[in-house]
């Protein structure tokens, strides 16, 4: 395997994160979203470069709180699994959770083993939520946030998923 670059993303990979999501997404093992989501959200994402400049990975990092961001689109092409380039976007996006000032870092997943080998854990699924906190994230209309607060209307979604969390250290 040739050599790996992360970074961020930028407008220009917004049609190969379209093309890496597009066959995980008709296995319903990603959710897929419009051009123009991918658009507006670049800023969350980093992506996985080799030498001839293909994208190999695609990840991105959602603030939905003060304390509170989810990591969503994690995904490296099938030739490109098990090198660690899942590994390294994900140890980036949660660096990226600690700049932001982020203590917790949720995701929703069918890679336990994955997310596990990276600190996170089961969530309880009564995870305790203030009640302010939640009828704010209520007001929310990203399909990410119901499924974090598991609301019966995204139950579709998340169907056979597993809930997770880790704590990082806000920097700062
Ligand atoms: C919140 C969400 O986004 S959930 C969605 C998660 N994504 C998906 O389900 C999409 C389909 N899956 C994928 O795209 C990938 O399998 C990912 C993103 C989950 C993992 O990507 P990869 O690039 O394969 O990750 P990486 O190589 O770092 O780790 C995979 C395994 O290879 C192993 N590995 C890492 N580096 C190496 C290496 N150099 N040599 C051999 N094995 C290695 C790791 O130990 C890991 O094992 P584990 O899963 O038992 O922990």
């Amino acid at each position: 395997m040739t050599e790996i670059h992360i970074r961020p993303a930028r407008t220009s990979d917004v049609h190969g994160i379209k093309e890496l999501v597009a066959p995980m997404a008709a296995e319903r093992i990603l959710i897929t979203k419009d051009t123009v989501t991918y658009y507006e959200n670049i800023q969350e994402f980093v992506v996985a470069q080799d030498a001839e400049g293909t994208l190999v990975g695609c990840g991105a990092l959602h603030v939905m709180w003060e304390d509170l961001a989810e990591v969503r689109t994690l995904a490296t092409s099938p030739a490109a699994r098990g090198h660690g380039v899942g590994g390294r976007m994900l140890e980036e996006l949660l660096a990226r959770a600690s700049r932001l000032g982020v203590s917790r870092v949720f995701c929703l997943t069918f890679e336990v083993p994955f997310f596990a080998a990276h600190g996170f854990e089961v969530m309880a699924n009564q995870e305790t939520i203030p009640p302010e906190v939640f009828t704010e994230l209520l007001r929310s209309h990203d399909e990410g946030v119901a499924e974090y607060l598991d609301l019966a209307r995204v139950k579709p979604n998340t169907l056979g998923n597993t809930r997770m969390i880790r704590s990082v250290t806000p920097e700062g």
